[in-house]
């Protein structure tokens, strides 16, 4: 509860895809979805029955054209964060082989970003601890 409010909880699943130089891949937001132009990691909304890894394969097929089996995928860290009207709870996989080209399916733009450098990139403000994360990792 906040402000005597309940929160509706969002949960949302976020892939770190890196690639053999150790960059990260960065997705911008397209217009007219909410935080456009920002740019976040590949993934979307968990939908009902499906398990976080599911999901999260099923989204980057959709969004990338990519297949990742589920032993690719290792938890890393999570976001949780309130926006104005839901509370994000989000998974962050970091994922470093996987089959097929990284397309950008739904016409986003792409940037293969070193950790370093994803300050240049403005991301949504639940993403911003999870840089620290990566920074670490890779
Ligand atoms: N995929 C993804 N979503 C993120 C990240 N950071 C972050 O705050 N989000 C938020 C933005 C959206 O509110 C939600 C993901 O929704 P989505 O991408 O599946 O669906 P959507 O854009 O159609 O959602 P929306 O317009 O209704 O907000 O999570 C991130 O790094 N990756």
């Amino acid at each position: 509860m906040t402000d005597g409010r309940a929160q509706r909880i969002v949960l949302v699943v976020a892939c770190a895809l890196v690639d053999a130089d150790g960059r990260v891949l960065m997705a911008q937001r397209p217009e007219g979805k909410s935080l456009a132009g920002l740019w976040e990691f590949p993934g979307g909304k968990m939908e009902p029955g499906e398990t976080p890894e599911d999901a999260l394969i099923r989204e980057l097929r959709e969004e990338l054209g990519i297949e990742v089996a589920k032993a690719c995928l290792a938890p890393l860290a999570f976001a949780s964060h309130t926006y104005a009207d839901f509370h994000l709870l989000m998974p962050l996989y970091v994922c470093r082989r996987w089959q097929g080209t990284v397309q950008p399916v739904e016409g986003q733009a792409l940037e293969w970003v070193k950790p370093a450098r994803m300050r240049d990139y403005p991301m949504p403000p639940a993403d911003e601890p999870l840089v620290a994360a990566l920074r670490d990792l890779l």
